[in-house]
């Protein structure tokens, strides 16, 4: 299993997803401040594994001195548009101030919040495993895998259960400009599982939509508002639109961390605007004039009527309102 984040006690590892698939680098973070650059910067990416990385980033932050609110706002400015960072940051300033700052305390809780994510993601996989039907062929954008996450995946969770339930799949991969999660990321982890798989460009998936050679689309999440209104990456508004009319089931997977309930709906989530120079240039060569003026939105929102269904760990449910009456129900843990 992929491992993109490492807790080594006084440092965090962090695979550097700006290399893969060719390089195999971990970037050793020493301090808070180390932490926040790398989810700046995208070291590490994708929405669980911001929250999980963050988590123990507190606890760097701790070990240095540094006090849990300067700690809590410099995490929290890395980037705006995953609900899991605050969701993470907000877990560890709790029990911070529940343990009165006993360090050994909150580093328990950092890495139970590493440790649950990897059982909710198994749990989405499994429930999602209901969704599919044998010699199914499903489109994924960006990378919602064992990268995205504290190490086993939200979206690539359920082709991994898919594949372990004997269930035969197909994969197609979009490349994801202009960081090319699909490219790089999803394709190289679906080839390490020895999950079938096809990368397609960005601009192809209605022609496959339109010879009906797409099943089903799973996607993972970045922040779902209460009324299933969800941020991903940007390009899966498109997506959800082509589903719709090619009448293509499209499917959310996420963990419950991944839903913001305080907002109502998608017009209140931030949508993050990144360096232009991420679209002008691959690999640092300028592709584009090299001052050509450049729109860079991270993510887009996907209004909740072109949503099929939401995968969680509490099962697979047609509307956020749904997913609450069983919380409500079962409680936290839904059972
Ligand atoms: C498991 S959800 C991952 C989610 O995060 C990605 O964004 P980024 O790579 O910019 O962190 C993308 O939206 C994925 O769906």
């Amino acid at each position: 299993m992929l491992e993109p984040i490492i807790w080594e006690k006084d440092n965090l590892k962090l695979l550097d997803q700006r290399v893969l698939p060719h390089k195999k680098e971990y970037m050793v973070c020493k301090t808070v401040n180390d932490v926040a650059f790398a989810i700046k910067e995208m070291v590490v990416r994708g929405a669980p594994a911001i929250g999980v990385s963050a988590a123990f980033g507190v606890v760097l932050g701790l070990k240095e001195g540094k006090s849990i609110n300067e700690i809590y706002e410099l995490l929290k400015n890395t980037r705006p548009t995953a609900v899991n960072l605050i969701w993470a940051l907000d877990k560890m300033k709790g029990a911070y101030e529940y343990c009165d700052g006993d360090i050994n305390y909150i580093e328990k809780v950092a890495i139970k919040l590493f440790e649950r994510d990897i059982e909710y993601n198994r749990m989405i996989g499994k429930n999602g495993v209901t969704v599919l039907n044998d010699g199914d062929n499903i489109l994924t954008h960006c990378n919602a895998g064992a990268l995205a996450t504290a190490g086993y995946g939200t979206a690539l969770g359920v082709f991994k259960a898919a594949k372990e339930a004997g269930l035969n799949i197909h994969v197609y991969v979009d490349e994801t400009r202009p960081y090319l999660q699909g490219a790089r990321l999803t394709a190289f982890e679906l080839m390490e599982e020895d999950i079938p798989c096809t990368l397609i460009c960005d601009n192809m998936p209605g022609f496959l939509m339109s010879q009906k050679k797409i099943d089903k689309i799973i996607v993972g999440a970045d922040r779902i508002a209460k009324n299933g209104d969800t941020a991903n990456k940007i390009g899966t508004y498109q997506l959800a639109v082509l589903a719709y009319y090619h009448d293509i089931p499209f499917y959310i997977a996420a963990p419950l961390s991944t839903f913001d309930f305080t907002i109502e709906d998608g017009s209140q989530i931030k949508i993050e605007m990144r360096n232009g120079d991420e679209i002008r240039k691959i690999k640092d060569i300028f592709i584009s004039p090299k001052n050509v003026p450049v729109y860079n939105p991270a993510f887009d929102v996907t209004p909740s009527h072109l949503i099929t269904g939401y995968i969680t760990e509490f099962g697979v449910f047609s509307s956020v309102n749904e997913l609450l009456n069983k919380i409500n129900e079962g409680g936290e843990n839904g059972n």
